[in-house]
């Protein structure tokens, strides 16, 4: 079902867009970004991703004829204004980071140039498509990565915070580095495998675990996932599924492929399970486990009790990114084109971490010889990097913190989405944002991901982009 979004909006983005559009500045060309100030549970970097999303919802907004309707009702906006959004058509330039790329605080992540009443009308849509699934994506790659190769998958439907939570959060979860999901809509809609094992019905449903477990072997014989917690793991799950081995599989050939674990103590139930299984010669069967998992318990797991896992579902935790369930991304005027020339704008807080940008920007990040990033650099939109020479970078925050790089080589981080309103972006494939989230991610030092106290990413301005924010700190501070 195709659905009109085109209102999810916050209503002061319309009363400002009918205010522009009465002072007859709504063509007023304007620069917004997108950046946020702080990364999920104090991590060391965060993954970037809505944009399709977001294209998405540029490309299909127009206001139809109930839209128009509902904001006459409001009887504040004026009849040209509801003219124009009947009319609509979007024109801005666009510029945005790829999906699946590893982001920093302060660093553009998208940019709109474009007339400062479709700036404003796509504000909140931009907002909620990025700061959900980045912060999705991010939390995924916390977990995946304390999983140590061990594939994740995602359970997290059921807890979703909607349906749209469910699937975009299953997409973002494939970004942030799952195998699979349990969510078969996800599986459909983007193409991520979708599996399962078995719920804990399905064994109670029987008249015993044995039945059940040899219901599920003739009917998938090839596949012959076991949920082996329902009564006593060690006790019954175990020598049921090994039963049904022996009996019903073996017979045709076959051989039990995983069973899950989903209480208990999953290092100890993982280890006992594990010698059980190998002692009945099944020794290809694969743990998995489940149970409020998440990147800490993951790692405790792996790391300090040697459970004997070989794969996780993770749920809850995942698709509501529980332990920090908000990525503070913004959207703010940076420019503001006066006589047919860009005025940078600035936003001036007491706490100078706070104080925004100025300017029409780009973002470039620097590699050294091994492929590793040194650091991500905030120029004016068309300064230009030459890598053949020494490059002066330094703290914004302490200039006096300099560090010459050498033998290093650029890529720019913000590409081309709508050119004058046209989509002129090839939307890669969800697969290629997931290989490039993993690509990117072996650029980052291991100080940088680490869990616990991670070193700070360098996120610098060039020389000149530093030198107009201080001229408009000095004007405004006058
Ligand atoms: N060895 C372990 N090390 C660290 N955490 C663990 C270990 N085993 C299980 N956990 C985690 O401890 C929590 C246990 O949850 P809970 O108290 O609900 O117990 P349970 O075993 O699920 O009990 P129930 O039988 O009621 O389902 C879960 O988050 C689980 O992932
Ligand atoms: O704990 P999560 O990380 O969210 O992982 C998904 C959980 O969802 C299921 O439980 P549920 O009690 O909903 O149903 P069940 O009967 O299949 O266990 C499953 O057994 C997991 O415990
Ligand atoms: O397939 C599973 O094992 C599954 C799916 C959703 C939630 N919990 C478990």
């Amino acid at each position: 079902m195709k659905r009109n979004l085109s209102l999810l909006m916050d209503f002061y983005e319309l009363t400002m867009a009918n205010g522009y559009f009465k002072d007859g500045r709504h063509q007023d060309i304007a620069v917004f970004d997108v950046f946020f100030r702080s990364i999920p549970d104090d991590g060391g970097y965060a993954i970037f991703a809505g944009l399709e999303s977001i294209i998405d919802y540029i490309e299909n907004l127009r206001f139809d004829d109930e839209d128009i309707n509902y904001l006459k009702s409001r009887n504040i906006f004026d009849e040209g204004f509801l003219k124009y959004l009947e009319n609509f058509k979007f024109t801005s330039d666009v510029y945005a980071i790829e999906e699946g790329t590893p982001i920093f605080p302060n660093e553009p992540l998208f940019i709109i140039k474009g007339p400062i009443i479709e700036c404003q009308l796509i504000e909140t849509m931009v907002l909620l498509s990025i700061n959900h699934q980045s912060l999705i994506a991010t939390k995924t790659s916390r977990i995946v990565r304390e999983a140590k190769g061990r594939p994740v998958f995602e359970f997290g439907a059921r807890r979703a915070h909607s349906f749209d939570a469910a699937n975009l959060g299953a997409r973002s979860a494939y970004i942030g580095g799952v195998t699979g999901t349990s969510n078969t809509l996800a599986g459909r809609l983007f193409n991520i495998p979708a599996l399962g094992t078995m719920a804990h019905s399905y064994v109670q449903s029987f008249e015993s675990e044995f039945e059940a477990f040899k219901s599920y072997a003739l009917n998938y014989p090839d596949n012959t996932l076991l949920l082996v917690d329902t009564y006593d793991t060690l006790h019954q799950g175990i020598p049921n599924a090994i039963r049904v081995h022996n009996e019903i599989l073996k017979p045709m050939g076959k051989s039990l492929k995983g069973i899950r674990i989903d209480s208990g103590d999953l290092a100890y139930l993982s280890k006992k399970v594990r010698t059980l299984l190998d002692e009945a010669g099944l020794t290809d069967t694969k743990i998995t486990v489940s149970n409020a998992l998440d990147e800490f318990i993951i790692r405790d797991l792996v790391v300090h009790q040697d459970a004997m896992i070989d794969s996780f579902g993770v749920g809850e935790r995942l698709i509501t990114a529980r332990s920090e369930a908000v990525f503070g991304g913004v959207f703010k005027l940076s420019a503001l084109e006066e006589d047919g020339k860009l005025i940078p704008k600035i936003k001036i807080s007491d706490n100078v971490a706070k104080t925004t940008i100025p300017g029409f920007k780009q973002l470039y990040r620097f590699y050294d010889e091994n492929n590793m990033a040194i650091a991500d650099l905030i120029t004016l939109h068309d300064e230009v990097i030459d890598s053949t020479k020494p490059y002066t970078l330094f703290d914004p925050m302490h200039p006096w913190k300099q560090k010459v790089v050498e033998n290093f080589r650029v890529e720019k981080k913000l590409v081309p989405i709508f050119e004058k309103g046209k989509l002129v972006y090839n939307i890669p494939k969800l697969s290629e944002i997931r290989k490039r989230k993993e690509q990117l991610f072996e650029s980052l030092w291991k100080e940088v991901i680490r869990l616990k106290n991670p070193h700070e990413y360098y996120v610098d301005l060039s020389q000149d982009l530093w030198d107009i924010r201080q001229e408009l700190i000095t004007k405004h501070k006058n």
